[in-house]
């Protein structure tokens, strides 16, 4: 399986001289393709920095991310942008739909964005996938949480990009809702021709980090082990012993 990210001794850091902060790293890893990962960490771990540098939103201070084959370093601001917004989708905790758009005019704007005319197909095929093909025109206010949240999908996949990162994509949603959501991702990465293929996501709860193939941990910014095939105890046990001092809390940056 080849990377469809791949970080490289990437660092992160924040103000410069005696006030300036390393949020992240230095951080080597991989999301190989086909992949559904979940990254876990204390809060300030770094977990946010390391899925922004990764989707290209944020630059790495040193090293690099990357992403599809491209080096996203070596691109410029302009440049990382526009290849950001083909190859990534994002999802946040809050929808961040426009109120005034119905789903399908929401979906649309990524491609509007980089400056294409969208096509109804590709659009309607985006909210197909999430399963709201019947509400494309519905505004925001007129959807349920996590059918917004799936508009947001929709929305984050039009431009068919090669990986999906979520960043705590169930945090508003209840217990039931926030499950489908999951079932959704997961199916996303399974079956191959509905499929993104990798989504990378950011999450603090062990329930929802068991959905993933691999959760890697995180502390004080560096990689604090991982764990394969995982379900909500063993997340939480790994995720306990990570705040209890020890020899993993302790390790050095290296
Ligand atoms: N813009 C910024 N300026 C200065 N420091 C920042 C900035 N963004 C993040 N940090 C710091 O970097 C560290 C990592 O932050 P980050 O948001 O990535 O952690 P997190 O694990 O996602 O936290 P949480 O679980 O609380 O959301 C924290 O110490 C944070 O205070």
């Amino acid at each position: 399986m080849d990377d469809a990210v791949r970080l490289e001794a990437l660092t992160r850091r924040y103000g410069s001289g005696k006030t300036a902060v390393t949020a992240l790293g230095p951080v080597s890893m991989s999301f190989p393709r086909g992949s559904f990962t979940a990254i876990m960490g204390p809060s300030g771990s770094g977990k946010s920095t390391l899925l922004q540098c990764a989707a290209g939103l944020d630059r790495a201070t040193s090293g690099s991310a990357v992403l599809d084959g491209t080096d996203l370093s070596a691109l410029s601001e302009t440049k990382r942008t526009t290849f950001r917004r083909e190859a990534t989708g994002f999802v946040f905790q809050a929808y961040n739909l426009l109120p005034s758009l119905t789903a399908e005019q929401n979906v649309a704007l990524p491609l509007r964005l980089s400056g294409r005319r969208p096509g109804r197909d590709e659009v309607r095929r985006a909210l197909a996938q999430v399963g709201l093909a019947d509400r494309a025109h519905s505004r925001p206010d007129h959807l349920s949480g996590g059918q917004q949240q799936r508009v947001a999908v929709a929305r984050a996949l039009v431009t068919r990009p090669a990986v999906l990162f979520a960043d705590e994509p169930t945090g508003a949603l209840d217990l039931t809702t926030g499950n489908e959501l999951l079932e959704l991702l997961r199916d996303l990465v399974d079956s191959r021709e509905r499929g993104v293929g990798t989504v990378v996501m950011v999450t603090h709860d062990p329930r929802v980090a068991a959905f993933a193939d691999r959760v890697v941990f995180l502390t004080d910014g560096v990689l604090a082990g991982e764990l394969h095939s995982p379900t909500a105890q063993t997340v939480a046990a790994r995720m306990s012993d990570l705040g209890r001092p020890g020899p993993v809390a302790t390790a050095p940056r290296c």
